[in-house]
């Protein structure tokens, strides 16, 4: 199997990064327009780094868009004589919907829509995913990749944008709760290293709590709420505070942006 990324941005690396951990494909090309700054890949067998949108298009099976948005038209042009029904084309383009691929390009070609996050440097990306109609029967290859690197569920393309505020956003949600509480634990004392060692592996032992039973939090956090303890006095001034009511608000402001960008 041979993939091109096409826009070596942020996303595009780290998924060529989880791709090269994954060793999933025999050819990985991978496209920027300054490829200057992708050298720490250059050593890398059968990895191939170029400004040539067309050439890796040319000789790939499966092509991921990483672009912005804005270069999406131009780019899909430049390639579309080049696009074989064959192929399986991927867009993680957020607030790019399949529709308006289609409009470019037609409806012969598969096309997978994909919301993954910059987790999959590390194989750990939750993927959201759909399909136009002739991409249906390349849903099972997109999940087999995007299980490689990380987890994926199909959802339906109406989703989409809620799936970039949880799982793409959500990325930065975390990481700003996760540097809320360092800040904390730095005032009670704890060395900066320490502190996040001892937050991210708690919050990784959270989640897997609610991923490996099926209890839902609140039934997780009784366990942990001791009458008069530390737990709920903490919880109830967090609440005091706004926190369940900031993280909804911000949720839907994400939402209602991206809904925005999807429609323009
Ligand atoms: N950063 C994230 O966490 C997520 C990003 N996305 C989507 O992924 C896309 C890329 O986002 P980022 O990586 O953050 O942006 P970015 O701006 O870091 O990456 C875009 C890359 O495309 C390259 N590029 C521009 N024109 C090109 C051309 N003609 N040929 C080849 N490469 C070209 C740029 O040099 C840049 O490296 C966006 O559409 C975004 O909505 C989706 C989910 C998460
Ligand atoms: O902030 C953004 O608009 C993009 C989509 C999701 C993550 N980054």
């Amino acid at each position: 199997m041979k993939i091109a990324i096409i826009g070596a941005g942020n996303l595009g690396l780290a998924i060529a990064k989880g791709i090269i951990n994954s060793k999933i494909t025999e050819t990985l090309y991978i496209t920027k327009r300054n490829i200057k700054t992708l050298q720490e890949l250059d050593t890398l067998d059968n990895v191939f780094l170029t400004s040539d949108n067309r050439e890796a298009v040319k000789n790939s099976d499966i092509v991921i868009f990483a672009i912005q948005p804005a270069h999406m038209q131009e780019i899909i042009l430049d390639c579309k004589d080049l696009f074989k029904e064959e192929q399986t084309l991927i867009s993680v383009v957020a607030g790019f919907n399949i529709h308006k691929i289609e409009d470019i390009i037609g409806d012969n070609l598969s096309i997978i829509q994909a919301m993954p996050n910059t987790a999959i440097s590390v194989n750990q990306s939750m993927t959201c995913i759909c399909s136009n109609k002739k991409g249906k029967e390349k849903i099972n290859l997109a999940q087999n990749i995007f299980n490689q690197l990380g987890y994926s569920i199909e959802v339906p393309e109406e989703q989409m944008q809620a799936a970039t505020v949880i799982c793409s956003s959500g990325i930065a949600f975390w990481m700003r709760l996760i540097h809320a509480q360092t800040q904390g634990a730095i005032e009670l004392g704890l060395e900066p290293k320490e502190a996040v060692d001892m937050i991210t592996h708690t919050c990784i032992g959270a989640a897997r709590l609610l991923i490996s039973g099926n209890n839902h939090p609140e039934q997780e956090i009784d366990k942990v709420t001791t009458p008069g303890g530390c737990t709920i006095a903490g919880l109830n001034e967090m609440e005091h505070q706004g926190l369940s009511s900031s993280i909804i608000k911000g949720l839907l402001a994400s939402y209602n942006k991206i809904s925005k960008i999807a429609k323009n």
